[in-house]
């Protein structure tokens, strides 16, 4: 992972728009492809740079699901999703956080997102490092460590559209990833993700605002629009909140695109009026970085 210098540091493009694209999930992986493809040329045509696909959109959310449609990413050939996403990235000149989607490695399943550059590489892939395992009797049980590895590594991508920080959906819960991000220089962190109807309500957007009120920086989500037909019905509700914890744009649970305008300045300009790095008492709380100790 690149080592960033902490101070923050304006990238070459501070303004552009983003785009969330929030949709409709079926069982059929061509189909999935397909649309993704549309939505992003739409985002495009909207003048979109960065482009954010939802946490498991080849495939539906479901534990007996991401085996069959997983593909292996060291073999483009066997990987018509990464294919896809490589093609669309180059061809737009964009950058894409490409949700994420089951991988297979060396017989083990990760829940991964992949990031593509404007030249069409693969720039990182961020494997969910907190595997949403939930049991609330009556309500809902879903157990991803059954089937996925969970990650071991942050996962920090510098763009043509800043710095980017990446989590999946569960990993948003854990303040101290973004934290970290903090630490290294982020601008944004994006987080494809699909949050349930039992947790979605009180917390999906509760968390995205404490995220970016803590760290002062831009926090991006995209779920796949709410389908009810399936096992595991999804929140929806993709986001983008600015570094005040303001919401900018948000969806609701339907099939859409979200487009909005990221204005970096932002960052510096809360970070500026409300000091919180400088008024931090380290001295009574220390926030260790891994790299500290493994360095
Ligand atoms: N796919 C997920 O990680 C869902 C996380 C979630 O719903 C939560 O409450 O946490």
């Amino acid at each position: 992972m690149a080592v960033a210098p902490n101070p923050f540091q304006l990238p070459n493009i501070t303004k552009f728009k983003i785009a969330l694209c929030q949709l409709s999930v079926t069982s059929d992986k061509n189909q999935n492809l397909d649309r993704a493809s549309r939505m992003i040329r739409f985002s495009v045509k909207q003048g979109s740079k960065l482009v954010v696909l939802p946490e498991m959109w080849n495939c539906p959310y479901s534990s007996d699901c991401f085996a069959k449609y997983a593909e292996d990413f060291d073999n483009r050939d066997a990987s018509p999703t990464l294919s896809m996403l490589s093609e669309a990235a180059c061809c737009h000149g964009i950058t894409i956080i490409g949700g994420s989607l089951p991988e297979w490695d060396h017989g083990r399943l990760y829940n991964t997102c992949c990031i593509f550059g404007p030249d069409g590489k693969l720039k990182a892939r961020h494997r969910k490092i907190h595997l949403f395992d939930i049991d609330i009797p009556g309500e809902i049980s879903f157990k991803e460590s059954d089937t996925f590895t969970a990650g071991d590594q942050p996962t920090i991508v510098d763009t043509e559209v800043g710095r980017i920080g990446i989590g999946i959906c569960h990993d948003i819960r854990f303040p101290e990833l973004a934290a970290l991000y903090r630490k290294r220089g982020v601008d944004i962190i994006c987080y494809p993700g699909a949050f349930n109807m039992s947790t979605g309500e009180l917390l999906w957007e509760l968390v995205q605002r404490a995220r970016a009120i803590d760290n002062q920086l831009f926090v991006a989500t995209c779920s796949p629009s709410r389908n009810s037909t399936g096992s595991y019905t999804t929140w929806g509700h993709s986001t983008l909140v600015g570094p005040s914890g303001e919401i900018i744009v948000t969806s609701g649970h339907e099939e859409t695109t979200v487009i909005a305008e990221i204005d970096y300045s932002n960052i510096q300009l809360q970070r500026k009026s409300l000091p919180l790095d400088d008024q931090k008492r380290e001295d009574i709380y220390k926030f260790i970085d891994v790299h500290e100790l493994n360095p």
